[in-house]
């Protein structure tokens, strides 16, 4: 299938804006172009991205994951249960103290690895506020909305690597069926198929349809934290990558809100016949609740 197409660049924000309303209704997913990030900074992330995972395992498992940065191999029960991916993790880069956090690999091994997924990071932080404030004005509030409440200013914005081997293995999906937890994610593959999502996560039997890639693009899809922002009218919706049999590479921007932010119902989505569906949550308790009930 093919998704709505959203462009960043478009001189006319109120026409986009209206765009991404009926995307985020319709589908909770849609294709950003025109995002700002050019194919050769997309293909170097790539590149880097296979430089680290063709490390021999015993130096990746040197950055195992702590505080939710660094790697995460493949699950050694491979076959019989969790997901047959490995990862690693950027974690946010709003302070000193949260830089401080990531872990890196060594210049020895792999030269300016850090330097150029620093620079991809914030590149795909900007993409990710310039698109944040045109969520905002298609809920009819003021652009700079998501800024002011903190959403944005000390991101908690998280770079996931990831691999997908491609030997057969016992399971149909590689990546399991899931919703995003945060603000929204830009997923970036190199047109590898997998990706499906879900629209109607109350249909029996589940129909899972595949997302078709579009060169150049992003694919933008919203999280759990914005359908609750937005009373339920955008959608977070479910997808998962099916095990296709073919080595897969792809990287996910989670543009999540600072862990202080509290995601409060916004008035424009609620009225007499759609009261406000949750009460306010801190985002940084919203996403430990999540953390701990579906690991990732
Ligand atoms: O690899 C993909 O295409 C999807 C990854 C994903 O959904 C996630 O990491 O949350
Ligand atoms: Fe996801």
């Amino acid at each position: 299938m093919k998704l709505p197409i959203i462009d960043l660049s478009s001189p006319d924000p109120l026409s986009t804006a209206i765009s991404i309303r009926q995307a985020c209704i319709e589908y909770g997913f849609f294709y950003l172009v025109n995002h700002g990030v050019e194919n050769n900074e997309l293909v170097k992330a790539f590149d880097e991205s296979k430089r680290f995972f063709s490390l021999p395992l015993q130096e990746k498992m040197k950055l195992s994951r702590k505080e939710f940065r660094g790697y995460t191999p493949q699950d050694p029960t491979l076959g019989l249960q969790g997901d047959s991916k490995e990862s690693f993790y950027i974690g946010p880069m709003a302070d000193s103290t949260s830089v401080m956090l990531n872990q890196w690999p060594s210049e020895e091994l792999l030269g300016n690895w850090r330097l150029s997924m620093e620079s991809f990071y914030w590149k795909l932080f900007g993409a990710g506020k310039k698109l944040l404030s045109l969520i905002a004005l298609s809920l009819n509030v003021e652009e700079d909305f998501f800024e002011k409440i903190g959403a944005v200013d000390k991101p908690s914005a998280v770079l996931r690597l990831l691999r997908y081997p491609g030997e057969l293995g016992a399971h149909e999906e590689v990546c399991s069926a899931h919703s995003d937890s945060g603000t929204l994610t830009l997923l970036m593959t190199e047109g590898v198929p997998g990706l499906q999502i879900c629209r109607d996560k109350l249909k029996e039997p589940l129909v899972w349809e595949d997302v078709s890639h579009m060169e150049g693009a992003f694919i933008v899809n919203i999280g759990d934290l914005m359908e609750r922002w937005t009373n339920c009218l955008y959608r977070s919706t479910m997808h998962r990558v099916k095990r296709i049999g073919k080595d897969r590479h792809s990287m996910a921007f989670f543009l999540d809100p600072h862990p202080d932010c509290v995601v409060k119902c916004i008035e424009s989505c609620c009225s007499e016949t759609s009261p406000p569906r949750f009460a306010p949550i801190r985002s940084g308790d919203y996403m430990t609740a999540r953390l701990t009930n579906t690991p990732v």
